[in-house]
């Protein structure tokens, strides 16, 4: 792996990441196989607070490992709050993991179950730091909220993003996204797990206060397979990688407690 350059292939995977990022081998590594039965009911964990309804995307890129929507984070005008937190964590951007046909792409697994994908919305701490780049590399500075998406019917709001991902098949390419509010992809119910972790691409950052919902998203076979139509590799390289099975396996949860809303 020449440079920082990883990716989910044999040689540049998750297999590999130690290498040029030891925090990979870390005691709070994310994701993790979560066993509902061994999480601990905490009659203190409060609902999760979405206020999205001022929230301002701004564009959809493909990074050369997925898909992201980024949005404007210079106020307080899209936070989560509640649960396991205690501030107001700023949304910036959300993304996803798939898998390959038929086969499954979350990162979380539920008692060694994976979904076909999963959704990651990334929330980082204003009130305690400037940038979102220091909260990502800090302790609890960043909150993600994971949503799995099974296959079944076809999602009512998900084609928003879904008919967009045409525009940016290679590595490098963004396009304007604006007007798109992704409290319309959240299922009915926001029970979660909550435990605390890393961000699952390098850097690997044990920053994350993951808050996984335990209800899946329900989307198409036929909306998932457009996000295969995306690319690993940029417009100008010869090889077309498909952009599939973008997912880290589980980690081991050394000691760690997970905790459960009702
Ligand atoms: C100092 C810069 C850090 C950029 C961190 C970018 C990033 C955000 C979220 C996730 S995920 N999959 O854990 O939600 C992975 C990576
Ligand atoms: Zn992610």
């Amino acid at each position: 792996m020449t440079g920082n350059q990883w990716g989910y292939g044999k040689d540049d995977g998750p297999s590999a990441w130690n290498t040029n990022y030891p925090v990979a081998d870390g005691d709070r590594q994310s994701p993790i196989d979560i066993l509902p039965h061994q999480a601990r009911h905490d009659p203190n964990l409060g609902p999760i607070v979405l206020n999205y309804d001022r929230c301002t995307s701004i564009n959809i890129a493909n990074n050369g490992h997925s898909v992201v929507v980024e949005f404007e984070d210079s106020d307080d005008r899209s936070v989560i709050q509640g649960g396991p937190l205690d501030n107001p964590y700023r949304l910036k951007q959300f993304h996803f993991h798939w898998g390959g046909k038929g086969c499954h792409g979350s990162e979380h697994t539920v008692e060694g179950n994976s979904y076909a994908s999963e959704l990651h919305l990334v929330h980082w701490n204003a009130v305690k730091f400037k940038t979102f780049g220091e909260a990502a590399s800090t302790s609890d500075g960043l909150a993600v909220l994971g949503i799995f998406l099974e296959t079944g019917d076809e999602h009512r709001w998900l084609h928003m993003i879904t008919d967009a991902l045409y525009t940016v098949k290679f590595k490098g390419s963004v396009t304007d996204f604006k007007g798109f509010n992704p409290k319309c992809l959240l299922p009915s119910s926001l029970h979660y797990w909550t435990y605390l972790g890393s961000l699952t691409t390098p850097p690997l950052h044990e920053s994350v206060i993951w808050i996984v919902v335990k209800e899946p998203m329900i989307v198409s076979e036929k909306q998932l397979g457009k996000f295969r139509t995306l690319v690993f590799t940029g417009e100008e390289e010869d090889e077309r990688t498909r952009m599939e099975n973008n997912f880290r396996p589980p980690q081991l949860l050394k000691g760690r407690t997970v905790r459960s809303s009702n």
